[in-house]
């Protein structure tokens, strides 16, 4: 469904826009039907940027990023992104920005209406506004004509996804739509994404949290510096992290269980120096679509080097 190909961002810096600043580098992965792809890395890593090219408001440098077989770069005419905005929304972390708060709650609906139902005869669209809004287990008599300070967090979120929703959406980008809901309501807007997963939904999971990441997802991206460091199958990655930095990060993830001391030294223990050796060097593949090595069929990672840095493995010379 969603496909990236050495997919590149490169923004213009400075007082001039004279400097580059690469946000992302050569990211490939794919988001197919049903599956829930977690785009993981700290703040910086390039994850929000990824977000905005998939949904084309921001362009790509290069590299390609395809939906359904389709470059979405090439789509020009209204009528192609009105289509592709039809199949594909995004969700983003902040719900209160994105309602005015002079207005209803539900004015957000109005715009999908104007553009995309204006036939549909009222008592037809305020039948299919409630089957949305039910669907993420919002009871519209309590959320409809309401005003946004009166709405909860995880309520204005819900309702933002209901309005995705509406389209018949296959892809979700959901950026961060957690990380301000309080714990009670992070759970039911997990369960929510479980839930539209079933009925065949696309999502792309971007956070910077490691644990909700392997909560919801089923395929793992670990971004660091704009690149990929790691990608497979979440249980894969998780399990056995191979790169440096994912296992680091893995590290960082308070264990309630084990002290700092225990947990560090079991990653000692397993390393035994393997990360002086950059131990898939020799793997990379030369060219093609995708940067990495495989390691398994469902579990890919990058040589050891980061940042322009030379690869650790210092018999071998390293690769761009
Ligand atoms: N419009 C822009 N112009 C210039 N640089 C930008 C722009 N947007 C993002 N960046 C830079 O690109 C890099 C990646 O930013 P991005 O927002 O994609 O990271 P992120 O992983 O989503 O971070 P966070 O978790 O903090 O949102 C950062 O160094 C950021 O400062």
């Amino acid at each position: 469904m969603l496909k990236l190909d050495r997919v590149s961002k490169v923004y213009r810096v400075g007082s001039f826009g004279g400097e580059q600043l690469r946000a992302v580098g050569d990211v490939s992965f794919e988001v197919r039907p049903g599956q829930v792809v977690s785009l993981i890395g700290e703040s910086g890593s390039g994850k929000s940027t990824i977000g905005k090219m998939v949904l084309r408001t921001s362009r790509i440098t290069s590299g390609t990023i395809s939906f359904d077989g389709a470059d979405i770069s090439r789509y020009r005419r209204t009528g192609e992104l009105k289509e592709y905005y039809r199949r594909v929304q995004g969700v983003f972390q902040d719900p209160f920005s994105s309602y005015n708060p002079v207005f209803k709650a539900d004015r957000v609906f109005e715009m999908i209406r104007t553009e995309y139902f204006a036939a549909v005869p009222a008592a037809e669209w305020r039948a299919k506004l409630d089957a949305a809004l039910r669907t993420v287990r919002l009871d519209p008599a309590q959320v409809l004509g309401k005003y946004p300070h009166q709405l909860s967090g995880g309520q204005l979120q819900r309702l933002l996804i209901a309005r995705a929703l509406l389209l018949d959406i296959e892809l979700l980008v959901a950026d961060e739509i957690i990380s301000m809901l309080d714990a009670s309501t992070r759970i039911d807007v997990l369960n929510l994404l479980a839930d539209l997963k079933e009925r065949g939904l696309g999502i792309l999971f971007i956070t910077h949290d490691l644990s909700l990441g392997n909560y919801v997802s089923d395929q793992t991206v670990i971004l660091r510096g704009g690149s990929v460091v790691e990608r497979g199958a979440t249980r894969r990655v998780f399990a056995n992290p191979l790169h440096p930095y994912t296992r680091r990060l893995l590290s960082s993830v308070p264990q309630l269980h084990k002290t700092w001391a225990e947990v560090d030294a079991e990653l000692r223990a397993r390393d035994a120096g393997a990360e002086r050796r950059c131990a898939y060097h020799e793997r990379l593949p030369d060219g093609g679509p995708d940067p990495l090595a495989a390691v398994d069929e469902d579990h890919h990672v990058a040589c050891f080097a980061l940042d322009g840095a030379p690869c650790p493995d210092a018999a071998r010379t390293p690769v761009g």
